[in-house]
């Protein structure tokens, strides 16, 4: 088949593909399912702190909103692409469909490199970006969340820059803020909880004890270090991690503590040590768990053989192709894929959005009870469909993702 597969969007095609036929649909659904319903590229100028004026393109993509407003976070990075953010916006309805919640896929991109930009740079281009999409976004069309590179302080420009043109204050328009904003408990360290629920899912299943379990984790920021404080808590070792700039290993365990303390707010920290190994290295290293928890496209058909982990839990949208996705499954790797393994943060974006449309707010012990229940309905979900229908993880998990949406375009005669 070959690596055409690190296309992301043309992989999750493939698969949305397969799953739709498999649930009985024809032509006229997988034409419509494959491809975003809207995809708004807006020019957003910004006036840099040198007094120039510097012009960035921005994206934000609908898949589809026949089960409710479309949903998904707003990823600044200067590799961001169209295509990219299409999948984005399709794997975002998968999460949605497979936790159940009352929305379609929605995502956000700017190609831009916001650790190059001062703090007024990034204000500027969050709300010019806001500016730009206005018309097509809202607490009842399509509400964004953080990604890659974005913070609860993006969220909350971009809220405060809503309000300001709708003329009323907005919480509801976009999740990830601050407390003080209305942000929801939990919604932080939202992602990682649930990854760690996913993987004391995936060691029960194989018979592995948490306590002294050695875990990988590429990527040190929002998903991968909150992961990496979790799990030193529950007893497991996590033995790497990775950032941008290279990785960190110890076989008895990396003090997580001291590299939290650390770390900046970009997840940088591997900077600050002399004997680092490669990103390469790192995914290939032996152990229980290897998380990636960082960009696209990992794991490919090139290291697949050496990854040296029997399980994977993907806290990353898209780190592994179409033809590693195959090799691991043939190996005998347990694959717990993005769309169910990371789902965490959207559905407490959901909390969040449910909480700021009654004005009433939970505690935290009520957000992850209700977090951990979501996360495991959905994991028994897939993994039943895995075996009644001897499918791999990735195609169950398209299954269950995109079921409900097929019924709702039915139901609502589109096709
Ligand atoms: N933040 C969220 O709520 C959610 C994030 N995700 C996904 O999790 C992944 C990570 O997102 P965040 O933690 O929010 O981003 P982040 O921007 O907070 O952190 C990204 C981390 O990945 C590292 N990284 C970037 N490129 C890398 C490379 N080539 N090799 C190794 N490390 C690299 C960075 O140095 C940083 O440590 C993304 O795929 C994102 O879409 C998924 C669900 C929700
Ligand atoms: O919290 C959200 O609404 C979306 C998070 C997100 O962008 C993702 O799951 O990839």
């Amino acid at each position: 088949m070959g690596d055409m597969m690190n296309d992301v969007l043309q992989a999750t095609q493939i698969v949305i593909e397969q799953a739709l036929r498999r649930l009985g649909y024809g032509d006229d659904m997988v034409d419509l399912l494959k491809e975003p319903m809207r995809l708004l590229t807006v020019r957003i100028p910004v006036r840099m702190d040198d007094g120039t004026t510097k012009v960035f393109t921005g994206y934000r993509a609908q898949h589809n909103d026949a089960v409710g407003p479309t949903k998904g976070g707003v990823r600044f990075h200067p590799g961001v692409t169209e295509k990219e953010v299409k999948a984005l916006s399709i794997w975002m309805s998968l999460k949605c469909g497979i936790a159940d919640l009352p929305y379609g896929g929605g995502k956000g991109g700017i190609i831009c490199d916001p650790r190059k930009m001062s703090f007024r740079e990034l204000e500027r281009l969050s709300r010019g970006y806001v500016r730009a999409i206005s018309q097509l976004v809202g607490p009842t069309k399509d509400i964004p969340a953080p990604d890659v590179m974005t913070n609860s302080q993006i969220m909350a420009w971009m809220m405060d820059e809503y309000s300001r043109i709708r003329e009323f204050d907005s919480p509801g328009f976009i999740t990830g803020k601050p407390i003080v904003l209305g942000g929801s408990k939990g919604r932080e360290t939202a992602t990682a909880r649930g990854v760690v629920i996913m993987i004391h899912e995936a060691l029960r299943l194989k018979g592995i004890d948490i306590n002294g379990a050695r875990i990988v984790i590429q990527g040190f920021g929002n998903a991968g270090s909150y992961l990496a404080k979790f799990m030193h808590e529950a007893g497991a070792r996590v033995i790497g991690i990775s950032d941008v700039n290279g990785a960190l290993y110890n076989e008895e365990g990396l003090d997580i503590p001291y590299l939290l303390d650390r770390r900046d707010s970009f997840g940088n920290v591997t900077n600050l040590f002399p004997n680092t190994i490669g990103n390469e290295q790192l995914l290939e290293l032996e152990c229980d768990v290897l998380v990636p928890a960082a960009i696209e496209n990992q794991i490919t058909e090139e290291n697949a053989d050496r990854i040296r982990a029997s399980i994977i839990v993907e806290a990353a949208n898209g780190p592994t192709t179409l033809e590693a996705t195959r090799i691991i499954t043939d190996r005998g790797v347990l694959l717990i894929p993005d769309v169910l393994a990371s789902a965490g943060g959207v559905i407490v974006s959901y909390f969040e959005w449910v909480q700021n449309n009654q004005g009433y707010y939970w505690d935290e012990k009520e957000i992850d009870e209700k977090l951990r229940l979501m996360m495991i309905r959905g994991f028994e979900n897939v993994y039943d469909i895995h075996l009644t229908r001897k499918i791999d993880m990735r195609l169950a998990a398209y299954m269950a993702g995109v079921r409900k949406m097929a019924e709702a375009v039915r139901f609502r005669g589109w096709v």
